[in-house]
């Protein structure tokens, strides 16, 4: 069993204002070192000669900023990223995020399935420790081909549809849904009692005063890696 200590979701949404407060940090740099780590993590687990497509679904909210920022990060390694984003925020960040993606010529999909098809692996940044209640539209059939498809899911931060305390829903879009690969930011939910798969950290951003704040047990990065692996199938590496 993964027996890591985690970070509740009113937790998780604490630490964050902490680090925006008294951490003085702007949401562009969490954001920009929470996507650089997602990136990093499909680098590790689906190197470029496992094929370039990779289909990254963004959510409204600051999970789909994370896989925003991972897709230019991804384009600069190699990979052919295209972005599916059906709730786009006006907020001036993401704006300047989609700009910076059209700016390298990343395409922009509005049909998910046939995007999936023509994919080798997918990014889900679709919704993060600020998922509630049962998936709304337009995504319910978006998880439903997630938990369906053969090709491999990296998902940020929580599976989603997945409550963040309790893991998947017991019907419905999602209840079969695992990912192959999750990169928990920051800490680990308590979600990841659930998860089987390839599990990452990343985000790292926490200072000492933070860490102990919050009562995180977080594993030790190497050298210049902004992720570091902890788990497989529940068992801690
Ligand atoms: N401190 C950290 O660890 C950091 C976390 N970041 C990311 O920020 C995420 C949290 O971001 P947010 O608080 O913006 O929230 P999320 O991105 O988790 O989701 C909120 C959005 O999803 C919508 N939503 C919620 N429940 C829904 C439902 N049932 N059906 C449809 N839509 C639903 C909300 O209306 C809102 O637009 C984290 O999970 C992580 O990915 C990073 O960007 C920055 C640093
Ligand atoms: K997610």
């Amino acid at each position: 069993m993964n027996t890591m200590k985690t970070l509740s979701a009113k937790n998780a949404a604490a630490l964050d204002k902490d680090l925006m407060s008294v951490g003085a940090f702007s949401i562009d740099q969490l954001m920009e070192l929470a996507g650089l780590s997602v990136s990093q993590a499909v680098y590790r687990v689906h190197p470029l000669n496992r094929g370039r497509r990779i289909l990254v679904a963004c959510g409204p909210g600051n999970n789909g900023g994370d896989g925003l920022v991972a897709a230019r990060h991804l384009w600069h390694y190699g990979y052919k990223p295209t972005i599916y984003y059906p709730k786009q925020s006006k907020n001036e960040l993401y704006q300047r995020l989609s700009t910076q993606l059209k700016n390298l010529n990343i395409p922009f999909t509005e049909d998910f399935p046939a995007a999936l098809k023509e994919s080798d692996h997918v990014v889900d940044a679709i919704f993060g420790f600020s998922f509630s209640g049962e998936v709304r539209e337009p995504f319910p059939a978006v998880i439903e081909a997630l938990q369906a498809t053969s090709v491999p899911v990296t998902s940020v931060d929580a599976p989603s549809s997945w409550n963040i305390e309790g893991g998947p829903p017991s019907s419905g879009p999602g209840s079969s849904f695992n990912p192959a690969v999750l990169v928990s930011l920051t800490a680990p939910k308590p979600l990841v009692k659930y998860f089987k798969g390839r599990h990452f950290i990343g985000g790292r951003f926490v200072s000492p005063d933070i860490k102990k704040k919050y009562d995180l047990e977080l594993p030790e990065y190497e050298g210049i890696d902004q992720v570091v692996e902890v788990g497989v199938n529940g068992q801690k590496l």
